[in-house]
């Protein structure tokens, strides 16, 4: 208290440059400081300004605009952290709210792209008993900053750079997007765009028609009523942080906080270790950055509990002896499966080097010789007695994961074992003409020392030319040249009459051309391909950034590593090769790749990292190390780079040999690595192949770039599969629709990574042991695939056919255009010599009746019957 006849009240200006009104003769206490009143400057250190509020006497701390540039008085404007329980940023003018950043909800603002933390800029909420505020610093002591709120009402984002620009630039404007207009998307409404609102999960708008009509205000409601018996059902929480959290939020997550019962209650279910997130009740800044993954999938429990259509919790799965010889299958593979691993590469090698040795001219003369015995071979099958026609080759050897049982039932076999050899590397023409059974290691071998490589080379090295083509084969660098098969420029097809012809994009076969890719060889055999070459250089230069966020924002920022806007194809920021890596729904690290030279690399600073070698760490662990240490930088040997996944088989190694990545694993029995995927399919037996199907996850989606962010949540959501592989790929807008074929006018929406004449896609990788598996609950694999599929074809996707399928005829034909594959296979013999491509890719071991009526379909051209989407 005051005793004004003792007070002699002093006005003084201190050093710090803050007006204080003081008692005189004592410096003690200050009565009123002009800092407290910012006018219309916020700066980053917290004692010169705050927006926020003193808690002893309620004093609230804002910035408010000038009249006008000219005129200081306070103007129509202010900003301001709205109120202590709820704590958002909101723009004012007079009492009307305008746009609002947040809530704050224990650490961040939910919902501002551009109110988050990063390298230069940390933004904080500071509470402790005294105060609460926000404040943001600035990391890098060369730049000043300074956020204005404009007479306008723009709340700008200024920095002075000492040493570069001396003067003030303007970097951001917070209130720009849509979602930042206050309730833009009303109660419990996620704001994405202006045209975009979603409910919270567990709600459903409230007027479906407003809702219909893109008025959003209104918001939704509760599809259930909830019954706040306990604190899981009373906890709503939805952590977001690009989406805009609703306006009336259904918890008071900041009573959480701060209430130490309510931290008991929500402590106790959620798992120890997943609750550590920074709920103290002691006075405590709370950073605004990205909390750790533990937290975050509290969060996310949190978040499932407010849906109540879907089951919290799935029940246990009693282990059986499956899951132990799964586990201890290890056993296997270091004494069986490695070393003939070893000893038949050793062969394979040697096989290549024999075949090197011939002249390409010798080479061609054998080739030649064996398409007159496949020709043969194929006139000597009786129709109404032999099956369908199918290559010899052992579904075992193959590297895909379907079952392959049109193999085991009855089937005509065209043995193309000696399709092994590459006929000749065109340097003049840029191609590789390669028999189907070349496969990946051996291409890259003999054409990486010329400096050239295929355009797309698959990673695993025993992926053949054959299988690729016929089904599907992608790598990094498929954002610039499409799909392997995109890369082929001519076909030397056998067809069903015997008859040899070379199919090219505009001779009389181009049908057949186009026709080829994905369909598994049921239009003729392929006896060699004429492939696309591309001039490289010796190293990788390949940059890992770490990303976080939730998925929607790592998908953001993988389409951000290398997807330019529509049509801009000289962008010089494109890179050779991309990929991502997410390693769980929070953190993922995106990876650009530029060739380099060897004296480029060799420069003095650089790091080479020849990641090949047996002791090194597998690549998926080595990328995953950015996420500690910060983004880096280092050049690989080409071709080191190209074959990267094939020593952990992406990440299924892990499960495989489950230390085979510790330290002295690597450096005693590395050079044993990589399990050989056909010896392990040879040796894994009918129930531990049953268990990959039912327990496991191996599927690729192929979505439209667009849509990878939706894929993400969708995948997290049913499988919690991670890692997961992102690799971007062009599909093409081609002459006629092929089985896969881009959106229709997707030229029109102009989209990132798009061009005129190719849609960009995305490969989501989703291989691994499904969250619910690890945690021993029940997993329907066949369940999740097939609604895995079905996600596929209402996003327009596709599901490349190595993987297990669960599609019934009709929806596959939905997934797939038939119209030109259905074309061919009648104009070029195909029916009743050649399987269907959905016989082939269809699960179930094929009875002879099912033979049977599988041929009498193929006359009956099956998809002659699908019915149209809806
Ligand atoms: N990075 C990538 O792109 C990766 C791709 N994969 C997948 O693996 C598969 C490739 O495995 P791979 O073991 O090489 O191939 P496969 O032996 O599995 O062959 C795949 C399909 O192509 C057909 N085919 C192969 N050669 C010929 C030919 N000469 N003439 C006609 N048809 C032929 C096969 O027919 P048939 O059944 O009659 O033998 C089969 O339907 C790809 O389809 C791909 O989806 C896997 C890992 C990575
Ligand atoms: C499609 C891609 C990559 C896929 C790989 C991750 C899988 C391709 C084939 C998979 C496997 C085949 C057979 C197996 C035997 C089982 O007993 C164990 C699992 C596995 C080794 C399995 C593992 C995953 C694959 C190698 C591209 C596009 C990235």
């Amino acid at each position: 208290m005051i005793h004004l006849e003792s007070f002699t009240p002093v006005l003084q200006l201190l050093d710090s440059g803050n007006l204080v009104i003081r008692e005189d003769g004592r410096n003690t206490t200050i009565f009123w400081e002009s800092f407290d009143f910012p006018a219309d400057t916020l700066l980053p250190d917290s004692k010169l300004s705050k927006l926020g509020w003193k808690l002893d006497d309620g004093m609230q701390m804002f910035i408010r605009s000038w009249k006008s540039i000219e005129n200081p008085s306070e103007g129509e404007y202010g900003f301001s952290l709205d109120p202590p329980e709820a704590p958002q940023l909101v723009l004012r003018s007079g009492s009307r709210k305008l746009f609002r950043w947040g809530p704050f909800d224990g650490i961040r603002f939910s919902g501002s792209s551009t109110l988050t933390a990063n390298p230069l800029l940390q933004t904080m909420f500071v509470y402790n008993f005294k105060e609460l505020y926000f404040k943001y610093e600035i990391l890098d002591e060369s730049v000043l900053s300074r956020i204005v709120i404009s007479p306008m009402g723009s709340v700008q984002y200024f920095t002075w750079r000492v040493n570069i620009s001396r003067e003030w630039n303007l970097v951001v404007t917070f209130n720009s997007g849509p979602c930042d207009n206050y309730a833009n998307c009303g109660n419990y409404g996620i704001c994405y765009s202006l045209s975009s609102c979603k409910c919270l999960s567990g709600f459903t708008p409230d007027s479906p028609r407003d809702w219909g009509l893109f008025s959003y205000s209104g918001g939704c409601r509760r599809k259930h009523e909830l019954s706040c018996e306990n604190i899981k059902d009373c906890v709503d929480f939805y952590y977001e942080s690009r989406e805009k959290r609703p306006t009336i939020f259904p918890i008071k997550i900041l009573s959480i906080i701060f209430s130490k019962v309510a931290l008991a209650s929500l402590t106790a279910f959620c798992s120890e270790k997943a609750l550590q997130i920074p709920i103290r009740s002691d006075p405590f800044p709370l950073p605004i950055s990205p909390p750790s993954s533990s937290t975050f999938s509290c969060y996310r429990n949190l978040q499932k509990m407010a849906d109540l259509e879907a089951p919290l919790v799935r029940p246990k799965r009693k282990k059986v002896w499956v899951d132990y010889f799964v586990q201890f299958r290890w056993i296997i593979v270091i004494f069986v499966v490695l070393p003939i691993s070893f000893t038949l590469y050793f062969l394979t090698y040697l096989g290549d080097v024999r075949s090197e040795w011939k002249s390409y001219k010798q080479r061609q003369k054998e080739h030649e010789e064996n398409v007159k015995k496949v020709q043969k071979r194929l006139k000597e099958r009786n129709p109404s007695k032999d099956g369908l026609v199918c290559t010899a080759r052992k579904p075992w050897i193959a590297v895909g994961m379907r079952n392959v049982d049109y193999k085991r039932a009855r089937h005509f076999e065209v043995d193309l074992s000696a399709f092994r050899n590459i006929l000749e590397i065109d340097q003049e023409r840029m191609i590789a003409k390669c028999e189907p059974l070349v496969n990946m290691g051996q291409i890259t071998r003999a054409s990486v020392p010329m400096n050239l490589a295929l355009a797309v080379v698959a990673e695993l090295d025993d992926l053949t030319v054959g299988g690729l083509i016929n089904g599907y084969g992608i790598e990094g660098s498929s954002h610039l040249y499409g799909l392997f098969s995109d890369t082929v420029v001519a076909y030397e097809i056998v067809l069903a009459d015997g008859q040899v012809v070379r199919a090219t994009k505009d001779n009389e076969y181009s049908d057949l051309f186009y026709a080829i890719p994905w369909s598994q060889g049921t239009l003729g055999l392929l006896m060699s391909a004429e492939i696309k070459l591309i001039p490289i250089k010796e190293y990788m230069k390949l940059t890992y950034k770490p990303v976080r966020g939730n998925v929607r924002d790592l998908a953001q920022a993988y389409i951000d590593s290398f997807a330019p806007d529509f049509d801009d194809e000289n962008n010089e920021k494109v890179p050779d090769f991309v990929e991502t890596m997410i390693y769980n729904p929070h953190e993922g690290v995106c990876m650009t790749g530029k060739y380099a030279s060897k004296e480029e690399a060799k420069m003095k600073g650089n790091k080479i990292n020849s990641v090949g070698w047996w002791f090194k760490p597998w690549f998926y662990q080595h990328a995953e190390t950015a996420l500690k240490k910060g983004e880096f930088v280092e050049y690989i040997p080409t071709r080191e780079y190209y074959h990267r996944h094939t020593r952990c088989l992406y990440w299924e190694g892990k499960l495989i040999l489950p230390f085979g990545d510790q330290w002295w694993f690597r450096f005693l029995f590395g050079w044993l690595m990589p399990p050989k995927v056909s010896l392990l399919k040879a040796t894994q037996g009918e129930a531990i192949r049953n268990y990959y199907h039912e327990m496991h996850v191996i599927q690729d989606m192929l979505v439209p770039l667009y849509k990878v962010p939706d894929a993400l949540e969708w995948v997290d959501r049913e499988m919690e599969i991670y890692p997961l592989w992102l690799c971007p790929h062009r599909l093409y807008k081609l002459p006629c629709k092929t089985m896969i074929y881009p959106e229709e006018g997707f030229e029109q929406e102009r989209r990132q990574g798009d061009t005129s004449y190719a849609q960009m896609y995305t490969d989501v990788g989703v291989y691994y042991t499904p969250g619910p598996v690890f945690r021993g609950e029940v997993f329907d694999g066949a369940d999740a695939v097939r609604r895995l599929e079905t996600w596929l074809i209402e996003n327009h996707g596709f599901q490349p056919q190595y993987a297990v399928s669960e599609l019934d005829e009709k929806k596959f034909w939905r997934m797939f255009d038939a119209g030109l594959y259905e074309k061919c296979r009648n104009k070029y013999g195909a029916v009743g010599t050649f399987m269907s491509v959905y016989y082939k890719s269809k699960k179930g071991r094929k009875t002879e009746k099912e033979v049977q009526e599988a041929e009498k379909a193929q006359v009956d051209t099956p998809y002659a019957e699908v019915d149209q989407p809806e």
